[in-house]
């Protein structure tokens, strides 16, 4: 603190600076970040300072950006000084490895995950994922069907089951997948542990800590759980019995390439290879999940656009549900999907950069430990690209003369690709999960509402809409809403029959 004292009296006025927020010995701005929806907070700022500014949070210096230049300029073009990550102090070794490829410093272990990742993910996607998302989608409605009011578990449990698949070929994890994804994206955000904003705390003694007793003791399970589902998936390959449509097999399939026949391993190799596969398997539900539960809200509450998407797809498609062959005919699906990411952000802080050595950026010096955020709130509200930006117009997607149009319609809009990859990050660690997020968003959304009425619920008491918070969230990095209600209605009789048959014919394939 008195270090902290002494250089801010040195600091007044001697330097160029951003502008931002007045800054206030030892404590910053700490005071008034809220651990809620923080990005509402660096919005009002950036209305108030501009695109890009400056601020402090105990002693740590913060640059916010909410224009895409800027970020392309720094992260990007300078993304070999602005690709590192800040410590997440309740999340233990994460900067290290060999846990969590996504929150690495720049070194060979991220390095050799990420280079692995997408390799995998991208043999992944040449095969549109093997049509696991199509049989976990009719899954998916059959439970709809049987038990709506469960919407937003079953929602979760598609995507965790779509990702234990493809890495082990395990889908009965889908839901301790979700779990465990949830419970880490807690302990990584403001949100969570007090630990996390009030840092000196994490150096408490651990008989008198529970945020360091819990983490240890989360980590250690989640990392068990990885190991365990490893060996057996290296078990069954040994027996020929694991499909080679999993990543574990692609895995080992190397290693059997480089010679290693019986798959024979130190603890560390299998450590670092299960973290690998776990974290790309873990990594998959809430990012995806958060997306899809905030869609079938704003269907919920559009239901202009809910009505127009559902022609589309009844005339494309008829009795039969959608799959990704129907992706270049349902334009307005995509629209609503791409609408929705942009209104109710996944990740509306972006992911923290961190500065990795010192750098001047137009006549400021930018200290190296900075932290850099591109805010994916406000960049999806400038008004010369998004006009508009708090309504959810999916129109901007699909008429000439929006900013973001594209065309041709029969590609545009997606997220692989064109208009508004800022949502997926930057430069050198942008996102490696584009593929499957255009897939699996495309073909849940397209088959729910072909089967699937949405609208308000009404309250059996009251004979009133329940309202919905559609800004409540659990505030994690990457999150989800607030549990809410929504009535789901089978669009008859015929339908709701085609609905059955589908679910009968995957549940013999399919591991529950
Ligand atoms: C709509 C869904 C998703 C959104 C909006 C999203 C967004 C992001 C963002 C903003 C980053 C940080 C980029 C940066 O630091 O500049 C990121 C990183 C990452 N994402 Fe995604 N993501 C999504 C889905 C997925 C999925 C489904 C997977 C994998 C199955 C995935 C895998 C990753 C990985 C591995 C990284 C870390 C990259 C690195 O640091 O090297 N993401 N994502």
């Amino acid at each position: 603190a008195i270090k902290q004292l002494l250089s801010w009296r040195k600091g007044v006025g001697s330097k160029a600076r951003f502008p931002g927020p007045q800054q206030f010995p030892i404590v910053g701005r700490v005071h008034d970040l809220p651990r809620f929806s923080l990005w509402l907070k660096f919005k009002e700022w950036a209305d108030e300072h501009g695109p890009i500014y400056y601020t402090k949070a105990l002693n740590q210096p913060f640059i916010v950006i909410s224009d895409e230049k800027i970020a392309e300029e720094l992260l990007v073009k300078r993304g070999h000084i602005y690709s590192g990550r800040p410590q997440i102090r309740s999340l233990i070794r994460h900067k290290e490895g060999p846990a969590y490829s996504a929150l690495m410093d720049r070194h060979d272990i991220w390095k050799t995950q990420r280079k692995w990742a997408h390799a995998a993910m991208a043999e992944a996607y040449k095969h549109h994922f093997y049509g696991h998302v199509e049989k976990e989608a009719a899954r998916y409605l059959g439970l709809l069907l049987l038990d709506p009011a469960r919407f937003l578990d079953y929602t979760r449990e598609f995507c965790g089951r779509v990702m234990s698949r493809l890495a082990w070929d395990d889908a009965t994890q889908g839901r301790t997948n979700g779990d465990s994804a949830d419970t880490t994206l807690h302990c990584m955000s403001v949100s969570g542990p007090l630990t996390n904003t009030l840092t000196p705390l994490w150096y408490l003694p651990k008989a008198v800590n529970p945020w360091y007793n819990y983490e240890i003791e989360r980590e250690r399970n989640q990392r068990a759980w990885w190991l365990n589902n490893f060996r057996l998936a290296k078990e069954r390959m040994r027996k020929g019995d694991l499909p080679g449509d999993t990543w574990a097999y692609r895995y080992f399939e190397q290693l059997r390439k480089e010679g290693n026949e019986g798959l024979d391993q130190e603890e560390e190799q299998e450590v670092f290879a299960s973290c690998m596969i776990g974290f790309l398997n873990l990594v998959g539900v809430v990012t995806i999940s958060g997306p899809l539960k905030f869609f079938l809200m704003a269907m919920a509450l559009h239901p202009e656009w809910q009505k127009k998407a559902q022609e589309e797809i009844d005339r494309v498609c008829g009795d039969r549900m959608p799959t990704m062959k129907d992706f270049a005919e349902l334009p307005t699906v995509r629209a609503c999907l791409k609408e929705t990411v942009r209104w109710r952000s996944g990740v509306p802080l972006g992911v923290p950069h961190q500065a990795e050595r010192d750098d001047e950026y137009r006549g400021v010096t930018i200290k190296k430990g900075t932290i850099v955020l591109a805010c994916e709130w406000s960049l999806n509200r400038v008004p010369s690209k998004y006009p508009d930006g708090e309504t959810f117009r999916p129109e901007r997607w699909l008429e000439p003369g929006w900013p973001t149009y594209q065309e041709p319609l029969t590609r545009y809009p997606n997220f692989r690709e064109g208009q508004s990859m800022h949502t997926f990050g930057w430069g050198r660690r942008t996102c490696l999960g584009q593929n499957i997020v255009d897939d699996e968003t495309f073909v849940f959304a397209a088959s729910t509402l072909w089967a699937f009425n949405l609208g308000p619920k009404i309250c059996p008491r009251t004979g009133k809409v329940v309202p919905i918070d559609t800004q409540a969230t659990n505030s994690h990095v990457i999150l989800e809403p607030d549990p809410y209600q929504i009535s789901i209605k089978v669009r008859g009789e015929e339908r709701g029959k085609s609905v059955l048959e589908g679910y009968h014919k995957v549940m013999g394939e399919l591991r529950v």
